[in-house]
């Protein structure tokens, strides 16, 4: 008998393939006196010897799947377990102790971390510490005899199972093998969620129970369209399956044919479809999936996949690489947005009792202007090479605006003064996903020269809902009427001032909410690249006009999200 789960669809796509459960082992033993040390030395070396000869293939499999940069933590572990210092100390203890290797190995460990952890002034031999963690977990795990999950060492189609899944274990998944994810943890806009929508991965999170209920090769379908998880699924429902995939692939081979044409209704207007990005290397996805602007760059990753503060050239390297991808289109980049579920190893914030509602963003920026203004003159640098737009994120009041606006004119006039070449034509606005923000809306388009609706985190603050808590995921409610009202008079205040106002959060790609952004008149559409042509196929069968009076009914006459739902699914065909 098949078993049937549900979580939350975070990224398109079917995949029916066996699971693969990245779930850590219990590697916990006993200490234990022993009487023959020779004996137990050799077991050691042959734990030693095993975990080296596993890392040389995850390297060497890393390496041709990843990359060398990403294969490179690789060969510091097998390093590790090549050093005289710390193998030997482990050999000496097990002899002078007595003790098992497994004792030896994790005692030797910890004094190693705590002497790497205690170097605060070089952050190289810090970082060692956590290469000292991994290598021992796995040396551990071959003395047990228990298999450690190694998701570089993937070589067939799977599912991966796990309980949760961090940004950098999601950029280490192979498209190649793994057909999708499914987590127990973790809501839709939740970061790891929207990097399966960037690489294309269909996904299911916050399904609860995933990590228990499926065994590691049991087979399973994840429908990331629905959110639908069967786990030993009969022969019929692969079949079923298997025919909504193939239909599936047939829709977006269709899709692919709009790549090049522009994003306009059955009745000839025209909008903007744009896409968000985390670092240069998601502009080929950005080309390929035909683009008009980007509505989004998350600048904050090329600070979190940095070992120290990127310096100022580093930076107008990566947005020059970017404005330079988009010629006479439009690229919006966010300012840094560190803080809540973003962290800089390098940069410790205040411990804090509610992070989302903390020092984060630009009230860092305005704080620690020595970061700012670094990122404003690698912006300014950059902007000669291309369509420039400033955004500042998790702006609350008018006079924070202000004072961002303020340091970036200096800045500015200081590179003229100096003689660089900057555009004269950069456009500054800010994320409305902050409530205050919206409700004073009509303040503040006399002053910023563009909006970009943040629904991520404007839904979250809205309702009182963490974004990626998944037992409050029923309040992630993008058409409820409260949300829409906001959203509505953001972009008729943006209009009565001449500016223009677009979505980056995720609801910008979702299909009930389009018909109903374009009857509110939004401008700018930005969404994961992958979801860009559904979207402009979308459109292409709607007409403004009705769209207008559908948004005007759910703004003015319907009181929930479901209701608003189904009406826009009945009006645009999408039951
Ligand atoms: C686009 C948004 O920003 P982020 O998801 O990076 O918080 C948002 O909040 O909607
Ligand atoms: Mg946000």
């Amino acid at each position: 008998m098949s078993k049937h789960l549900k979580g939350i669809a975070a990224s398109d796509g079917i995949a029916v393939a066996p699971a693969y459960l990245l779930v850590e082992p219990d590697l916990s033993f006993d200490k234990k006196k022993i009487s023959d040390p020779d004996a137990e030395v050799s077991r050691l070396q042959d734990a030693l010897d095993k975990s080296t000869a596993e890392l040389k293939i995850i390297r060497d499999k890393a390496k041709e799947t990843l990359g060398a940069d990403e294969a490179q933590v690789f060969e510091a572990h097998m390093m590790i377990l090549a050093d005289p210092d710390f193998i030997g100390t482990i050999k000496s203890k097990i002899k002078d102790d007595q003790v098992n290797a497994e004792a030896a190995l994790s005692a030797v460990s910890d004094q190693f971390i705590k002497t790497f952890e205690a170097m605060t002034d070089n952050k190289y031999m810090q970082e060692r510490a956590a290469d000292v963690r991994d290598v021992t977990k796995r040396v551990l795990s071959h003395l047990l005899n228990v298999t450690l999950p190694n998701p570089a060492l993937i070589d067939h189609e799977v599912v991966v199972v796990a309980h949760d899944l961090a940004p950098s274990d999601t950029a280490q998944l192979n498209k190649k093998y793994v057909k999708a994810f499914v987590t127990d943890i973790g809501g839709r806009t939740a970061h790891s969620a929207i990097m399966a929508r960037s690489l294309e991965i269909p996904a299911i999170v916050g399904a609860e129970s995933v990590t228990t209920d499926i065994k590691d090769g049991q087979t399973v379908i994840a429908d990331g369209l629905t959110g639908d998880i069967v786990i030993d699924p009969s022969d019929d429902e692969v079949a079923k399956y298997h025919e909504a995939a193939d239909k599936f692939a047939a829709q977006k081979v269709e899709w692919e044919k709009l790549k090049s044409q522009p994003s306009v209704t059955s009745d000839g207007h025209h909008y903007t479809v744009g896409a968000n990005i985390g670092t240069p290397k998601d502009m080929a996805a950005v080309n390929a999936n035909g683009a008009e602007a980007v509505g989004l760059y998350r600048t904050e990753f090329l600070y979190m996949d940095s070992d120290e503060m990127p310096t100022e050239d580093a930076q107008f390297e990566a947005y020059k690489t970017v404005l330079q991808d988009m010629p006479n289109k439009p690229v919006v980049v966010r300012t840094m947005d560190i803080g809540g579920d973003k962290h800089l190893p390098y940069m410790p914030l205040p411990q804090e009792m509610n992070p989302f509602l903390g020092y984060r963003a630009i009230r860092i920026s305005l704080d620690r202007q020595d970061i700012f203004r670094t990122q404003l003159r690698a912006l300014l640098r950059a902007s000669a090479y291309g369509k420039l737009r400033i955004m500042f994120p998790m702006v609350a009041t008018l006079d924070e605006f202000r004072k961002a606006k303020k340091i970036f004119l200096e800045e500015k006039k200081k590179l003229e003064d100096a003689g660089t070449k900057v555009s004269e034509d950069i456009q500054t606005g800010i994320m409305i996903e902050i409530p205050a923000a919206a409700v004073l809306a009509d303040q503040f388009a006399k002053e910023v020269d563009f909006f970009s609706i943040g629904t991520n985190d404007l839904i979250q603050y809205s309702m009182a809902a963490d974004r990626g808590n998944e037992h409050v995921s029923y309040l992630y409610q993008p058409y409820n009427p409260s949300i829409l009202r906001l959203v509505k008079h953001t972009i008729e205040s943006a209009h009565k001032e001449g500016k223009w106002a677009g979505m980056c959060g995720e609801a910008a790609g979702d299909p009930i909410m389009v018909p109903l952004l374009l009857g509110m008149g939004l401008d700018e559409y930005s969404m994961s690249a992958t979801s860009i042509l559904k979207v402009r196929s979308l459109m292409k069968r709607l007409s403004t006009e009705d769209m207008k009076k559908l948004a005007d009914k759910a703004v003015n006459e319907m009181t929930s999200n479901e209701e608003v739902a189904e009406m826009v699914k009945k009006a645009t065909g999408q039951e």
